[in-house]
């Protein structure tokens, strides 16, 4: 074993001393450390800095109750995070999920891969996540505001435009971040800055609601381009029907692709002409409703209960945008009898470590979502310098920016992996580039 592989591997069995049962934030580090070795091995001084076992350590938890009444009078109450995880690169930004499935390991996961992720796109910005295990799913927008104002309450004494800026992840929207920017403002006077996907009244930026789904076709279409491919004539399936979902649809369908299917939670849709997004866009964002209701006023089209990827249907693309763990290996060995070369993914970590070895033995283009979803959080950077200059830029100019941020970190990406001798593994080139910007960070600014 190498010095690189026996650092490494004691490294990792730290962390599962110190928590075994966090298995997705194990998940997330297991992936970054099967990847790195050569990295590592090329710069002892990483070593000798300890950089790893810093790395997987967040710098801080924030853990809250978050007590709230219900329009039947009932007293809730909910846990509220945030995990506070590197600032190595500028303030903790990262966004906040409320889901009942929330707990620490979930966290834990998200915001050591965000501080990755937020490297790539070459703005000044740390990793952090957040959340609460609340659903808003159901809930009155009466009930859903005085959450929101409950676990702003608290949060608000560790954020700020320059310490510490949230935005939104499944479960927040628009509609959540506008109630916490009302708290916010409330307790400590107007200051935009503080929180990011704002809606565009409120000092939002333009296109931060399209960015994720079409940043992630932009980085999609690079990497397809690098290997004689593109998105014209193809099909493809989406998995999810939220914010990035639905803009990934968008944008796969202005550029010649067909999306055959989308899914929530329960089940799918199938559209063989391709999904009618002002279809999809007005039961989800405006009606707040399920896809059934999509079969049921869309003509041949289907709605299926169970996962899209168990769905048996000739396809080259799949881009999972819904949750963590949605691809396991059964499933990623069915896409590839399919017809699958491509996974790019918009969620984050949606395939397992099972799946992510289909995809590097099948030689599949890969997209990790460290890169190819990165486009929200770098408009969300984009919208933190509109606030700071009081300015609004236009939609073009933030899509454009978008293009060439995708476009770049696809570059950093390819030429890593090159370097490293692992042409076309972009895994590698993600994990090792991502890597390379947080520990030289770390060093530069000593033990801290
Ligand atoms: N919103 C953003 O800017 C960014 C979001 N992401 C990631 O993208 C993914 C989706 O987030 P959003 O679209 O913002 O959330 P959202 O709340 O708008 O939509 C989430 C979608 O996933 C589906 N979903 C949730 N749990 C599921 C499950 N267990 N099985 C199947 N489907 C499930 C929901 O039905 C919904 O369609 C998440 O992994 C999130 O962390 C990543 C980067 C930025
Ligand atoms: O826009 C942001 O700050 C956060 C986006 C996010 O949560 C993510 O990239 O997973």
């Amino acid at each position: 074993m190498t010095a690189a592989k026996e650092y490494i591997e004691h490294i990792y069995q730290k962390v599962e001393q110190r928590g075994a049962h966090q298995v997705e934030f194990l998940q997330a580090v297991r992936e970054m450390f099967d990847t790195i070795e050569p990295a590592i091995a090329k710069n002892p001084q990483f070593i000798k800095w300890n950089i790893l076992e810093q790395l997987i350590e967040p710098e801080r938890i924030i853990t809250f109750r978050v007590p709230w009444v219900a329009d039947d009078g009932t007293i809730q109450v909910n846990k509220g995070f945030r995990v506070q995880f590197n600032s190595a690169l500028g303030p903790y930004k990262g966004g906040l999920r409320f889901h009942p499935t929330v707990n620490e390991s979930i966290l834990k996961f998200l915001g050591f891969e965000q501080m990755f992720k937020n490297s790539l796109t070459g703005l000044p910005i740390g990793g952090g996540k957040g959340g609460a295990d609340f659903d808003p799913k159901g809930k009155s927008d009466e009930e859903v505001m005085r959450f929101c104002q409950s676990f702003m309450t608290e949060l608000q004494k560790y954020i700020g435009p320059l310490e510490d800026i949230p935005a939104g992840d499944i479960g927040v929207s628009g509609r959540e971040i506008g109630y916490m920017y009302g708290q916010y403002k409330r307790l400590n006077g107007a200051q935009s800055g503080v929180l990011t996907g704002k809606p565009v009244s409120m000092n939002g930026s333009l296109a931060r609601t399209e960015a994720t789904g079409y940043g992630l076709v932009y980085y999609t279409e690079e990497m397809l381009k690098a290997n004689g491919q593109s998105f014209k004539g193809q099909k493809v399936i989406v998995s999810g029907s939220g914010n990035v979902a639905i803009y990934a649809i968008e944008k796969v369908h202005e550029y010649g692709g067909t999306v055959i299917a989308c899914s929530d939670s329960n089940g799918y849709i199938y559209d063989e002409s391709g999904i009618d997004i002002d279809l999809l866009k007005q039961l989800k964002e405006v009606e707040r409703k399920r896809l059934t209701d999509y079969a049921e006023r869309k003509e041949d089209s289907s709605y299926y209960e169970g996962s899209v990827w168990d769905f048996d249907v000739d396809y080259s693309i799949a881009l999972p945008c819904a949750t963590q763990n949605e691809i396991d290996g059964e499933k990623a060995s069915r896409m590839v009898k399919n017809g699958v070369y491509c996974v790019s993914e918009g969620a984050n970590m949606p395939s397992n470590l099972d799946a992510i070895h289909v995809y590097l033995d099948n030689k599949i283009f890969y997209g990790p979502a460290k890169a190819a979803n990165a486009g929200g959080v770098a408009t969300s950077a984009l919208e933190m310098a509109q606030n700071a200059q009081h300015g609004h830029w236009t939609f073009e100019r933030v899509d454009q920016e978008l293009q060439v941020i995708m476009k770049n970190i696809f570059k950093t990406v390819e030429e890593t992996a090159s370097e490293y001798d692992l042409a076309g593994n972009y895994l590698a080139g993600v994990n090792i580039a991502s890597f390379l910007n947080v520990a030289n960070a770390m060093i530069f600014q000593g033990i801290v």
